[in-house]
């Protein structure tokens, strides 16, 4: 009942499709893979079982060409006459990942490879390589004599496949917006203080990579989280950086008002869903802490500051195990009525997957609009990535990350690192969604937070390109 409703609410059945998830069982992915450097992308999808795929095209579940959405135009220059059959374009050659594997020996630079990778925009010459999606815009070469054409030719196998990528690519946004919250809860836990000058550089490069938002420090109490404790410092130097909004925490209405002296112009307050996290984390009931963030919200309405809410252990608490929906959404409402821009909700203890996020999620989109909502995984089993996407497909459209995977909350015992913001980025581009972040500079911002904290990366992209650059510099 709530979950139909809050469907019905966000019109998802129209435009997104939550539930009716690609089996991946049916894709049988090649054992060559893509080159390491390039995101597997829609534009070149692995090889698909003919047999497999048959037993979905009977009769019973064939799906009409208006059905299909090729109506859209979502193929573009596909040209079947140049095959006995179109099945056969579905074979190793129609799918050109093996010939775009680029040699690293031939002078490709990093920079070069992650440059195209953050636009998604190559396109390949030739009528039969063409699975791309420019942009994923409707093509003005398609018209419905090119999908006569390919009904006719019985291509059914073909007609499914664009099927499946329309109904997987429906409810993933064109555009998402990364929250970078690596100098923030990438750096909260660490137990040796970075310098100020370190957390200034990393904010500046960071910002340079293109991403629209970088929490910049915490306004808390620096008894209980020290490695912020400059967090006046870090404002006054980044006072001046530009290109990107620098949100900071504020628990309080003492921390907000530190903030807004040292030029924060946005802020951001956390609650909990769970009564445990909210005593360790803020050292009150979540009631409490809703009282003391009206207060926050209120004097940030007088000064136009807009304020994000985070809602944290929306899965799973350290201490209670696992958290209602219910309780999730209720905070996320008050936090929402009260005034908050954006509600981000955090897998705190990284113990969601997918069949915990979509519950969560479909019970907070009954009572907050969905393009008020934004996801922060923490990577504790590896599940954000499967979980951003998810949540992805129900259109939300704003991700949080941080650099190197760096994170983890002082009061979350066992809490692992935030997603890796380059592994965000790098399924990004493969499913060819704008995040207008060069994944290049990012990396090489990432590089250089983890040469100062001396640990290698948590990103495993940046780890498998760092790989590739250095084996080419051998060369
Ligand atoms: C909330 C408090 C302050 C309550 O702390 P408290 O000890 O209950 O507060 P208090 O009101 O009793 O005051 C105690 C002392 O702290 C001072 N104080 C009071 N407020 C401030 C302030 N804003 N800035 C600086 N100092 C402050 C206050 O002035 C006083 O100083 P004293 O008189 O003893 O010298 C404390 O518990 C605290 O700072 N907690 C922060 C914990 C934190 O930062 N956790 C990590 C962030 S949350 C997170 O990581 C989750 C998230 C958002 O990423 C989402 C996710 O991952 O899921």
């Amino acid at each position: 009942m709530l979950a139909t409703k809050a469907l019905r609410k966000c019109s998802l059945w129209s435009t997104h499709l939550p539930f009716t998830f690609i089996p991946v069982h049916i894709f049988s992915f090649s054992s060559t893979m893509s080159s390491l450097e390039e995101p597997l992308g829609l534009d070149n999808l692995p090889n698909i079982s003919v047999d497999r795929l048959q037993r979905f095209s009977s009769s019973a579940c064939r799906p009409r060409v208006d059905e299909i959405g090729m109506g859209n135009c979502w193929i573009e220059g596909r040209n079947c006459s140049s095959s006995n059959s179109c099945n056969d374009e579905y074979t190793s050659e129609a799918f050109p990942w093996r010939r775009q594997t680029r040699d690293v020996s031939h002078g490709d630079s990093l920079n070069r490879r992650t440059s195209s990778m953050g636009r998604n925009h190559r396109i390949f010459g030739s009528t039969c390589d063409s699975w791309y999606f420019p942009d994923r815009q409707y093509s003005s070469h398609c018209n419905d004599s090119d999908i006569r054409d390919i009904t006719n030719k019985g291509c059914l196998n073909s007609n499914l496949m664009v099927y499946m990528v329309v109904q997987f690519l429906r409810g993933i946004p064109r555009f998402v917006k990364i929250v970078e919250v690596g100098p923030r809860d990438g750096l909260q836990n660490e137990k040796n203080m970075v310098p100020t000058a370190v957390k200034v550089e990393l904010i500046q490069r960071l910002v340079s990579s293109g991403l629209p938002v970088v929490e910049a420090t915490s306004f808390v109490s620096p008894k209980w989280v020290p490695q912020l404790a400059d967090a006046k410092d870090v404002m006054e130097a980044i006072r001046n950086v530009e290109g990107a909004r620098l949100p900071v925490l504020t628990p309080n209405l003492k921390g907000f008002e530190a903030a807004v002296a040292a030029g924060a112009k946005e802020v951001a307050i956390f609650a909990a869903a769970s009564e445990s996290f909210s005593k360790s984390n803020i050292n009150c009931s979540i009631e409490d802490s809703l009282i003391r963030y009206r207060a926050v919200a209120l004097a940030a309405r007088k000064l136009s500051i807009p304020v994000r809410g985070y809602v944290s252990c929306v899965v799973g608490c350290p201490v209670e195990g696992a958290v209602p929906p219910s309780k999730v959404a209720y905070v996320a409402k008050e936090l929402y009525d009260m005034g908050c821009s954006e509600i981000s909700l955090g897998d705190t203890i990284g113990v969601g997957t997918p069949g915990t996020v979509v519950p969560m999620l479909v019970a907070v989109m009954d009572v907050v609009p969905v393009e008020k909502l934004a996801v922060h995984f923490h990577d504790t089993y590896g599940q954000s990535l499967p979980n951003i996407l998810v949540s992805l497909q129900m259109g939300i459209s704003t991700v949080d990350s941080s650099v190197s995977g760096l994170g983890g909350c002082p009061y979350a015992k066992g809490a692992s690192g935030n997603v890796a913001t380059e592994d965000v980025v790098y399924m990004l581009n493969g499913l060819g969604v704008k995040t207008n972040v060069d994944l290049g500079k990012l990396m090489s911002a990432g590089e250089f937070i983890c040469k100062q904290l001396c640990r290698p990366s948590g990103s495993k992209t940046a780890t498998a390109l760092g790989r590739i650059t250095a084996d080419a510099s051998k060369i």
